[in-house]
């Protein structure tokens, strides 16, 4: 298995055991009628899962109940009533006027008169976590005692979802959540931070507005989706590609011997992009480097304009970087044609030399031993050479020296292992 492969596999099931390695049975209650209550900010999708686990469990034999406690819109009732009738359910309401935790208790009644399996009570959510809403659901579980307490959360929920889930377990205690929309584009990165905080599992998962569209939540699943398996598997491939047609030893002597050029360095850094996905979810996990969306729109940004100023070189500039770096008449030309200023292909030039002395650091980390580690890959990638960048045999204009002494030489590496 190459490094690439090895580093993916280690980020793959380190955050199947942050969601909790298996997936999580809902629990059933022993005698009387199963409860469950479901809680969430305003918007996530509560009522749609209440009627999506009542489809859920009708499809496995059991009989159901929708209790709806939001007393705040008179239009979510109406909707939780909509929503029963479609899934062919009885849904209990007492209006706008009763305390939520007597419709509660109300309905658990009718439920256990009825000998219904189980009970699923909706609640009001709010824009935001406030105390009204928390003492409410308070009221509600004690008079309950509800086999599951659920937490709704929407999948575009970003960073803020460690915070949500720890207040509403630390508040009201949570026995699990539920991560809904995850059929819209995020990559669902909320999911890492449920069972991290609140120590309970995510256990299904909404993946559309239909009654069907809930699941069990499988964790590598869900793992493969925020790796981004599709970038990846591409990666993994061009890196592959690249070993095929240099024989690894040729490679290396290559690069021993400085001959790295601008092919090797579009081949390189085209990879080291591809790995934008990768970064992103090692800076997720807690006490690894972290690198910001912006750091990896900014790579992508600047690889764009890398690949243009390359195109405009001439293939002799491409594999001899050093004419570039001798003439500063070749750079202006390579500007002009690309676009881009003169500084921008002065320091593209001048990362291609740092690239050179960063392989070969690389490279004596794998020969001298075993497989690198994360930790050591990224030292090898950040040290820099404090010389100038170039070749014995380049002609020291005075120009270039002052070109390439400037600060871009000292710039992190980008993508992946970069740090702030
Ligand atoms: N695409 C998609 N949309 C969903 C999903 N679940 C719910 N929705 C939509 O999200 C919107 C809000 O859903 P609701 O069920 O009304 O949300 P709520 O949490 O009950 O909202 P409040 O009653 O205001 O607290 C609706 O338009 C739903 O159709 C899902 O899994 N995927």
């Amino acid at each position: 298995m190459g490094v690439d492969c090895w580093v993916l596999q280690i980020v793959h099931d380190e955050l199947v055991q942050l969601m909790g390695g298996e997936v999580s049975e809902l629990t059933f209650a022993k005698t009387g009628p199963t409860v469950i209550l479901l809680a969430g900010l305003q918007g996530v999708g509560k009522t749609t899962v209440c009627a999506k686990l009542a489809n859920y469990f009708k499809k496995q034999g059991k009989s159901c109940m929708l209790v709806a406690g939001d007393v705040y819109r008179p239009a979510a009732i109406d909707q939780l009533t909509i929503l029963g009738k479609q899934v062919d359910v009885p849904v209990y309401t007492a209006g706008t006027d009763v305390k939520p935790s007597d419709i509660a208790k109300q309905g658990f009644e009718e439920a256990k008169k009825k000998k219904i399996d189980v009970v699923i009570v909706d609640t009001a959510g709010r824009l935001q976590i406030d105390k009204a809403m928390m003492d409410e659901l308070k009221d509600v579980k004690r008079v309950l005692n509800p086999t599951e307490v659920l937490l709704v959360v929407d999948a575009m929920t970003g960073q803020e979802a460690a915070a949500l889930v720890t207040t509403f377990n630390l508040e009201i205690g949570i026995t699990g959540a539920i991560l809904t929309k995850l059929d819209g584009d995020s990559r669902g990165g909320a999911a890492l931070s449920v069972k991290e905080v609140s120590g309970k599992p995510i256990k299904l998962v909404g993946r559309g507005e239909r009654m069907e569209d809930l699941e069990p939540f499988y964790p590598d699943r869900m793992a493969g989706r925020i790796l981004g398996m599709g970038d990846v598997l591409s990666f993994v491939e061009k890196a592959q590609e690249v070993m095929q047609q240099e024989d690894a030893e040729d490679l290396q002597k290559k690069i021993m011997s400085a001959k790295f050029d601008f092919n090797d360095f579009l081949k390189q850094t085209r990879a080291v992009a591809q790995m934008g996905s990768v970064s992103r979810v090692i800076g997720m996990i807690p006490g690894m480097a972290k690198v910001t969306p912006a750091q990896i729109r900014e790579a992508e940004r600047n690889l764009e304009i890398m690949e243009v100023i390359i195109k405009a070189m001439t293939p002799e500039e491409r594999e001899k970087p050093e004419l570039l770096a001798e003439s500063p008449v070749r750079r202006k030309r390579v500007a002009q044609d690309s676009g881009k200023t003169e500084q921008q292909v002065s320091q593209l030039v001048a990362q291609l030399f740092q690239m050179r002395v960063r392989m070969k650091n690389l490279m004596g980390v794998m020969e001298g031993g075993s497989m690198p580690t994360l930790s050591n890959l990224e030292e090898a990638l950040k040290t820099e050479e404090k010389a100038p960048p170039g070749t014995a045999r380049r002609r020291k204009k005075a120009e270039s020296r002052r070109l390439f002494a400037d600060s871009t030489l000292r710039q992190p590496p980008r993508g992946f292992g970069s740090k702030n």
